[in-house]
């Protein structure tokens, strides 16, 4: 990987948090979740913040994470769900490796139906809701340089392995990263 961020995009209950979480000690990498930092910084939970400030101050908040953490490298970065929908987010996403988990909204559902800390989840219909989302950030999502598709059954471990497998037959070519070798 010579140090290039893994940058893990996809729906909420993907697996972004627990596959990075794997992927990072596998590489010998940092392990930042986007959605941590923020609370950290903000001393709130997600959903605190969405109730609170509203969606659109989170979404700047996101961003500015992001833009801090691309600055680095040797991560492997769990990012939120909606981090694609902005543009500039993309400008940030792009110093690395991005991966995309791609779960079916079934899947999604049965993980998330019990949690309560998705915000956008607190919705009458959660599975439409889950539907129209990924109907809305599918064209976003397929950007990314690595498309994991995920099946029913598989463990974060096999997930991380494939995503592990799959990283060298995307591997952007070193040369557009760093200066060419003498
Ligand atoms: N491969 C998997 N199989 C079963 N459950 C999983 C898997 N990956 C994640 N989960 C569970 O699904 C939920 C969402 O996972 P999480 O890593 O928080 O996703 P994200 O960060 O993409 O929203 C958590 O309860 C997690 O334990
Ligand atoms: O999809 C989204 O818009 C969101 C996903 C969440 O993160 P996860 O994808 O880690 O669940 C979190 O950032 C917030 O609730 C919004
Ligand atoms: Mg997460």
């Amino acid at each position: 990987m010579r140090g290039v961020s893994l940058y893990l995009i996809g729906m909420m209950g993907a697996g972004k948090t627990t596959v990075g979480r794997l992927l990072a000690q596998q590489l010998g990498y940092g392990f930042v979740d986007t959605d941590d930092v923020i609370a950290q910084a903000t001393g709130r939970a997600i959903t605190q913040l969405f109730a609170e400030e509203g969606e659109a101050a989170f979404r700047q908040l996101e961003s500015d994470v992001l833009a801090q953490v691309s600055a680095h490298i040797n991560l492997t970065v769990a990012t939120g769900g909606g981090i694609v929908l902005r543009r500039e987010n993309w400008s940030y996403l792009r110093h690395g490796l991005i991966v995309w988990l791609d779960v079916p909204v079934e899947l999604l559902y049965n993980r998330l139906a019990e949690d309560t800390t998705r915000p956008l989840l607190q919705d009458p219909d959660p599975r439409g809701k889950l539907r129209s989302l990924l109907e809305q950030r599918q064209p976003l999502y397929s950007q990314a340089d690595l498309h994991i598709m995920v099946y029913e059954g598989e463990t974060p471990e096999q997930i991380a392995n494939r995503v592990m497998e799959a990283i060298p037959s995307v591997l952007k070519n070193p040369t557009s990263h760093q200066h060419k070798e003498n």
